[in-house]
């Protein structure tokens, strides 16, 4: 796990842009993994400003979402297929129907979960999953006690997190969907490389706990500590209750340009 501590979240943004620009560069038909929630966002604007500048095209790209709302209506603004079409799709070169997510809406939502699954197989799997992390640890929407083998599914939101999405539902934490649908742990895993940010003291535990913490369903985001290509982006509050950081701040000056990311 490589971690990278810089001073503001503009700068978190650029390095998981450089992660997608390096991709895209090397392999246009990139299969990207989207994420939704506040911290992807300054990611999408800066692939947005890099798309207009000339320097970077998404047109051959494909993508997949990590997790959608069961039971919003199709037209829901808070619909994760929505806000990934306002934050991403709408800011960039990549085909409308060249982004997919898991149908929430189903009236067969375990068939949704296992079409997913096969569709994301069918692409060749993600070659670069973007993540967030909830304040308890989630990633996707893998709540905590979520198995870390787990796979597409429908999970029930902890109150923590339905308290915490409420801000998107005009504070009405009543309005936020108690269930959804989301890519498992094991199905995240399978991605080849894993590119995570974070900023913001409110997710410092949460990051000790991926980093620092002993692997465990208790800290869903703990499991990237399985896999062997993951980009962990913070700001310094997002690092700072980590025992490492000067490590890995002294890793980051020192790494070899030729390596990437
Ligand atoms: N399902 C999403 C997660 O994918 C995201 O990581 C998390 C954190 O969101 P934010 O980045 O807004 O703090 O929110 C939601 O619950």
């Amino acid at each position: 796990m490589e971690v990278i501590i810089v001073d503001t979240a503009d700068e978190v943004a650029r390095v998981a842009a450089d992660a997608i620009s390096a991709l895209v560069a090397a392999r246009p038909d990139a299969v990207l993994g989207v994420a939704t929630g506040s911290s992807p966002e300054g990611i999408y604007d800066e692939l947005s400003r890099r798309v207009a500048a000339g320097g970077l095209s998404l047109a051959g790209a494909r993508a997949f979402m990590l997790d959608e709302y069961v039971g919003l209506p199709a037209d829901h603004p808070e619909r994760y297929r929505n806000v990934i079409q306002r934050a991403f799709v709408d800011k960039v070169d990549i085909a409308a129907d060249a982004v997919a997510g898991p149908d929430g809406g189903s009236d067969d939502l375990a068939g949704a979960c296992a079409a997913y699954e096969q569709a994301i197989a069918d692409a060749g799997g993600i070659d670069l999953q973007l993540l967030g992390i909830g304040t308890d640890g989630h990633i996707a929407f893998n709540e905590p006690g979520s198995s870390l083998a787990s796979r597409t599914r429908i999970k029930t939101l902890t109150h923590q997190t339905r308290a915490d999405n409420a801000r998107f539902f005009d504070g009405r934490i009543d309005d936020v969907p108690q269930h959804c649908l989301t890519q498992g742990i094991g199905t995240i895993l399978d991605a080849r490389h894993l590119v995570l940010v974070a900023t913001g003291r409110h997710k410092a535990e949460a990051i000790h706990h991926l980093v620092e913490g002993p692997v465990s369903a208790m800290w869903p985001g703990s499991a990237l500590q399985l896999h062997p290509h993951v980009t962990v982006v913070l700001d310094s509050p997002a690092a700072s209750r980590l025992q490492l950081a000067g490590y890995f701040t002294e890793t980051y000056a020192a790494k070899p340009a030729w390596q990437g990311l």
